[in-house]
């Protein structure tokens, strides 16, 4: 037989196949499809001794994007690079870095103990049309996973949970961090991308120690939290004057531990429901923080002033927000819905959270928000120090040592001056960045801010003396007006004394001149005299 008779013959037995397949299709009850359908695939697994796993792109109604998936994506990406063919590329942390990916109909091998695996990429192509709001794909992406049945335990249980606990650790790896504000109730996000470290931060170089041990143990503490049956959350309260570096130490913890952060406008939340929305929204590896808390809503002793309703609103300067019960259009946020938002449904969520408030005046703030256990650390930063300056020094600089830095030692010692002023000083002046003028700015700055604090100090005794007298000639005028209404008293007193006793005196003429009257009446049948007892005894006595 020729090739070519052969090639005709073998094309009309594979048309004639395909004709009576799609008669079968087309005549064969559906059933009877079904059954025939289950019986080929037992049959095909009976012979088949490996078992395939899909692993698809998107789960769920809402088009959720599957966390396995893009955690197996992620794993397999250095696998992919090193042996696949076809590879896809991704650009992440704004162009810094590409990450591959293997190419769909791809396969790469990976090794588990001693195991081996072959993972797949894959795609199907979905033929039903339909009409939704969210724009449909009809392509649905899948990873297979394929193994040897004897393996099944050890390849659902121990290399399952290693390739989705790897992936997830590259994911945040690789990922841009996102600095989320809110809006109504939802975030809107752009890349966070802060230079702030700790290293820059001036601060003690102790207490900055103490705080980066801190954040690294709670980082690393999933475990010990879920033994000792505490939600994996932290707060930290930073207090002090503006310009002491909190929201810089905020951005430094982010970088420092790589997560998100989630600013929270207090004021734009409309209520607690909103607010506990916003935070069920938050994701894990993120840092939520509040920033000045004590101007975000009326926090600072709500508690009190619930039971001193009505009294003093008008005396505090502060803007006031509604209190639990009041109807307004502004932020409904109460207190307990904060201490709820601390301990509450927020620390139900999975995974781990910091949660940072900031303030300037910590004395203001109600201590249920802060005690231990919601505010776990407190952290005071406050005016520059010696230490803190030469930092600042050596990040704006490049300087270890100056003739100046003993004068400017000195001066710290005598007033005080926030690190962001003395940043300010240290800011390049020439184009040269001469280092001797900024440091000359510096020692201007520090004698100025102290003749300032002198004369404060001055003005402060003369205002406390002039109030003391004030205070001392409003007394005086006191006792005076005390004295002269006494002796009103006693004047009264003593003309009320001197008409009672005219009074006295003036009954008595009467009733003299009455008995003389009555005398000279004549004396009634009866004995009775008119005028009373006095003429009834006289008869008597006659
Ligand atoms: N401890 C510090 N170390 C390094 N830089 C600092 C420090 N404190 C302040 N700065 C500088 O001063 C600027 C202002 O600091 P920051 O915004 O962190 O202050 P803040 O304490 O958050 O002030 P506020 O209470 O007004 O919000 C920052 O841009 C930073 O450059
Ligand atoms: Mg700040």
């Amino acid at each position: 037989m020729k090739p070519t008779d052969m090639f005709a013959q073998v094309g009309s037995v594979i048309a004639s196949v395909m004709f009576a397949w799609a008669m079968f299709k087309q005549y064969c009850p559906y059933n009877l499809q079904e059954v025939i359908d289950k019986y080929s695939k037992r049959a095909f697994t009976f012979i088949y001794p490996y078992i395939q796993i899909s692993f698809n792109e998107f789960t769920g109604d809402r088009f959720m994007r599957s966390e396995a998936y893009s955690a197996i994506e992620n794993y397999l990406g250095s696998r992919s690079s090193t042996q696949a063919k076809r590879l896809k590329a991704d650009v992440v942390k704004s162009s810094q870095s590409i990450i591959l990916s293997m190419d769909d109909h791809e396969e790469v091998e990976d090794e588990f103990q001693g195991v081996k695996l072959k993972w797949a990429a894959g795609k199907h192509i979905s033929n039903t049309q339909s009409v939704s709001f969210y724009p449909v794909t009809d392509e649905k992406k899948y990873y297979r996973l394929t193994f040897h049945r004897r393996h099944r335990q050890l390849i659902l249980g121990d290399y399952l949970n290693h390739v989705l606990k790897e992936g997830n650790e590259i994911k945040v790896r690789n990922r841009q961090r996102k600095l989320y504000t809110n809006s109504g109730s939802y975030w809107r996000h752009v890349v966070f991308q802060h230079p702030a470290s700790f290293e820059s931060l001036a601060m003690e170089a102790e207490r900055k120690q103490e705080i980066m041990d801190d954040l690294a143990v709670f980082s690393t503490a999933e475990e010990f939290y879920a033994r000792i049956g505490r939600a994996w959350k932290r707060g930290y309260l930073l207090f002090g004057p503006p310009g002491t570096g909190k929201s810089t130490m905020i951005a430094a913890m982010a970088n420092l531990l790589n997560y998100d952060i989630y600013d929270l406008e207090l004021t734009a939340v409309k209520d607690n429901t909103e607010l506990r929305k916003l935070l069920i929204d938050t994701t894990s590896r993120s840092i939520i923080v509040i920033e000045d808390i004590d101007c975000s809503l009326d926090l600072t002793g709500q508690r009190k002033k619930k039971k001193e309703e009505g009294e003093g609103d008008e005396k505090d300067p502060k803007p006031k927000l509604p209190k639990e019960e009041a109807e307004t259009k502004q932020s409904q946020v109460t207190l307990s819905g904060i201490l709820n938002f601390v301990d509450g449904v927020w620390s139900a969520c999975k995974g781990e959270r910091l949660i940072v408030f900031t303030t300037n005046f910590v004395e203001k703030l109600d201590p249920a928000l802060i005690r231990k256990g919601r505010m776990d650390k407190h952290i005071e930063l406050s005016y520059c120090s010696f230490e803190a300056f030469q930092i600042l020094a050596k990040n704006y600089l490049k300087l270890e040592s100056h003739h100046l830095f003993a004068r400017i030692q000195e001066l710290l010692g005598e007033t005080k001056m926030t690190p962001a002023e003395v940043a300010e000083h240290l800011m390049p002046k020439t184009i040269s960045g001469d280092a001797t003028v900024c440091l000359e700015s510096l020692i201007g700055g520090l004698e100025k801010a102290k003749e300032d604090a002198i004369l404060k100090a001055e003005e402060e005794v003369k205002e406390s003396a002039r109030l003391k007298a004030e205070e001392e000639a409003k007394e005086k005028e006191k006792e005076k007006e005390k004295a002269k209404a006494e002796e009103e008293e006693a004047k009264e007193k003593e003309k009320e004394k001197e008409k009672a006793k005219a009074e006295e005196e003036a009954a008595k003429e009467n009733d003299s001149s009455k008995a003389e009257e009555n005398a000279k009446k004549p004396v009634k049948e009866n004995g009775f005299c008119d005028n009373g007892n006095a003429e009834l005894i006289s008869k008597e006595k006659k």
